[in-house]
């Protein structure tokens, strides 16, 4: 199998075919089509309001498609259903840890909602808590740790049942450059080893590595999407930050001329 994500016969795990989303009279998503690969660290990347969130929230089904759909392993997901819910872990901007419980007790809650016995709870917590490097601070409150260690201990929530699929909408806001760069390296290793598919949401570039699959959300449309230093290249700029700035400027009109469009062609697909 090829190992370009861009390729036509690579699997898309979600196939996200016009859809569109409107708060009353705004469009806050128009038609975008987009897919998310199998085992890749799939970037979202757009400033604020341009859609992130309200992608995230249509594929964790806390909103229902209004236009358009999304196909989960071929199949259409009008509703999301308990196989794709059982196969979905979610971390959402803000923390949905009880900081006055342990971080034992909330992964241990949260497995037993997915019906873990006590035994195959304690296994798992033990093994996700380690790979984190957090298996000293079990006993500890959530309140008690900072805020990398928070996003660490959700990170291991989201992963406690063996999802195939994580989403993380801006998981690292307000965290340092180190405590970041650990948490990206950590899911890329994850997505390189066990074959994870992330859904990343950031409007941080310096999360994205050269080979991740990329999309540029600007005001709802998909503006960019390909291998992130391939867009790059495509777009002529320095980096993703200029890509974003150019697109956020003031005087930046707001359709420019598009070149390429071909979805899945091993090319980026551009609409400035
Ligand atoms: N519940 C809502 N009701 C009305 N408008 C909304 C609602 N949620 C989002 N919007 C608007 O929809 C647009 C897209 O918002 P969204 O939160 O999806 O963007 P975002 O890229 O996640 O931005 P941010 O990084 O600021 O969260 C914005 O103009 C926002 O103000």
């Amino acid at each position: 199998m090829t190992t370009d994500p861009f390729s036509a016969d690579y699997p898309a795990l979600i196939s996200i075919r016009n859809l569109s989303h409107n708060y009353g009279k705004l469009q806050a998503l128009k038609t975008l089509d987009y897919d998310i690969f199998t085992g890749q660290f799939n970037a979202l990347l757009g400033a604020n309001g341009a859609g992130k969130s309200t992608l995230f929230n249509l594929l964790a089904g806390l909103l229902r498609p209004q236009q358009g759909q999304f196909d989960y392993l071929n199949q259409p997901m009008t509703s999301p259903g308990a196989d794709y819910l059982a196969n979905l872990g979610i971390v959402f901007q803000q923390s949905t840890l009880d900081p006055d419980l342990t971080v034992g007790q909330n992964l241990h809650y949260h497995a037993s909602l997915h019906g873990f016995s006590r035994k195959q709870a304690r296994s798992r917590i033990e093994e996700e808590l380690e790979r984190l490097n957090l298996q000293d601070r079990i006993k500890d409150t959530v309140r008690s740790l900072n805020g990398g260690h928070k996003r660490r201990v959700e990170i291991a929530r989201a992963l406690l049942h063996q999802p195939g699929f994580l989403m993380l909408d801006e998981a690292t806001v307000g965290l340092d450059l180190s405590t970041r760069k650990q948490l990206t390296q950590y899911l890329h290793q994850r997505c390189k080893q066990e074959g994870l598919t992330v859904l990343w949401t950031t409007h941080l570039i310096e999360e994205i590595e050269a080979s991740d699959p990329v999309m540029v959300l600007h005001k709802g449309t998909a503006r960019f999407s390909g291998i992130s230093h391939q867009v790059i290249q495509d777009a002529g700029v320095a980096d993703l930050t200029d890509l974003i700035e150019q697109l956020t400027a003031s005087h930046a009109p707001e359709t420019i001329t598009g070149s390429e469009t071909a979805n899945n062609s091993g090319k980026t697909n551009q609409s400035i």
